[in-house]
């Protein structure tokens, strides 16, 4: 399915893009009608469930409910997020040693088929958790110090600022970085370098908004309960899965999929493209395999600027000293976004993956990301390929 409420004059909500939030899901849905309550009691309950081991055998009680009754996006949206940690919660409770080969059929089947209307896999994904927020004050701005979740599988702050932080990030990416990728196609087009060059340097604004807003991850997230609780996260890729998991009542053959992770956001891959930044063959196959794991609007978007006219093309042709520092100012937000963030890995899963009180019960994650990539070679290949495409600058 395209993305929703199509306006061929607007050029992002075609995409399913929000000004105002980007591609986090603008004014999601809270509720759902009264016949899916017992989804929400569950999760409701979910921070002690999970504590006591029960999680799993409550959702046993469940039967299948009927999720052709929700007709609209939002609601189905809000479905598939509740889905997506009713799954989470079901499978990894007991962590590695417990964990089910199969998910039941009372989830499994309306997370499948209300996946395969929505057009993006049957997975937690990082745009599932960008549609898990709320105002505080409803007549407040949408800005961090008002935002919540809507639901918290593990409960406390860590979890919650750890997906309030990215939320920020994508509401800073729509508002500071992608009218000026609009802007810099259209100055293209139109031939002119000064619209290019104020609108590469507006990015690069953009880019370190996004970085400063990162840095503010350690104000309320604790590097060991994040590492405690991001194995809820994860996916079925790990060798503690016999081949992948089974969704019963979908196909008795098992499937993989990666675990939630800001690799899917298509914030970075946007930035990455508008430059032209082309990654190494095995941090490419992770990374095309990450956009599998977005809406269909977004990868869409994202095809159209591969497909649209290169900025790093157009600055090489004019041969000019000032665009071409205003594009390696834009490349340079890029590289140092991506040095933080590898500050950042090493804080949150690096070091607490040495220290023994950090949980042990999901050894399959220790040395992997959610998304499952090896971390730290994969990280730093990505930050040093974009500086790699640094210009030099015409004599
Ligand atoms: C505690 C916070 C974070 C940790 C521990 C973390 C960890 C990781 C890890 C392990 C990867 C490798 C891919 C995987 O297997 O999942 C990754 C990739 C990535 N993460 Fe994060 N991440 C954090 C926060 C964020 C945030 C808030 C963003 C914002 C968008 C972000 C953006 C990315 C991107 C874009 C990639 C792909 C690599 C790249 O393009 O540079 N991360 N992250």
């Amino acid at each position: 399915m395209s993305a929703p409420n199509s306006h061929a004059k607007d050029p992002l909500r075609v995409y399913g893009i929000s000004p105002l939030v980007g591609f986090a899901l603008q004014d999601p849905e809270e509720k759902l009608p009264i016949e899916f309550h017992p989804w929400i009691e569950i999760l409701h309950d979910s921070e002690n469930l999970l504590k006591s081991k029960q999680f799993r055998s409550r959702v046993d009680q469940l039967s299948v409910l009927d999720y052709e009754r929700l007709i609209s996006y939002k609601h189905q949206r809000l479905a598939r997020l509740v889905l997506c940690l009713l799954v989470q919660g079901y499978v990894w409770q007991d962590g590695d040693a417990g964990v089910l080969q199969s998910i039941p059929k009372c989830l499994a089947v309306p997370f499948h088929k209300l996946s395969m209307k929505l057009g993006w896999p049957a997975m937690i994904t990082h745009a599932d958790m960008m549609s898990n927020y709320k105002k505080i004050d409803p007549n407040c701005p949408l800005e961090l110090s008002n935002l919540k979740l809507i639901f918290s599988l593990c409960g406390g702050k860590s979890f919650e600022w750890f997906f309030l932080i990215p939320l920020q990030m994508e509401i800073n990416f729509a508002q500071h970085i992608l009218p000026h990728i609009l802007q810099s196609r259209e100055a293209i087009v139109n031939k002119d370098t000064k619209t290019l060059g104020d609108a590469l340097c507006k990015y690069s604004h953009g880019v370190e908004m996004m970085t400063a807003t990162l840095t503010r991850m350690h104000e309320h997230c604790d590097p060991r309960e994040f590492y405690n609780f991001r194995a809820f996260l994860a996916g079925w890729q790990s060798n503690v899965f016999k081949g992948g998991i089974i969704y019963e009542g979908i196909s008795s053959t098992p499937v993989k999929h990666p675990g939630a992770s800001a690799a899917q956001s298509s914030t970075l891959h946007c930035c990455d493209e508008v430059l032209g930044v082309k990654h190494g063959e095995s941090a490419w196959t992770f990374l095309s395999e990450m956009r599998q794991y977005m809406p269909p609007g977004h990868r869409e978007f994202i095809a159209s600027l591969v497909k649209g006219p290169s900025i790093r093309d157009f600055v090489i042709s004019q041969n000019d000293v000032g665009l071409a520092e205003s594009y390696n100012k834009a490349l340079l937000s890029l590289v140092h976004f991506r040095d933080y963030h590898i500050q950042v890995v090493v804080r949150y899963i690096v070091i607490p993956s040495h220290q023994t009180d950090c949980k042990k019960s999901h050894e399959s994650l220790a040395n992997v990301g959610t998304g499952g990539s090896g971390v730290l070679p994969f990280l730093k290949s990505v930050r040093d390929t974009t500086k790699a495409h640094l210009l030099p600058l015409p004599a």
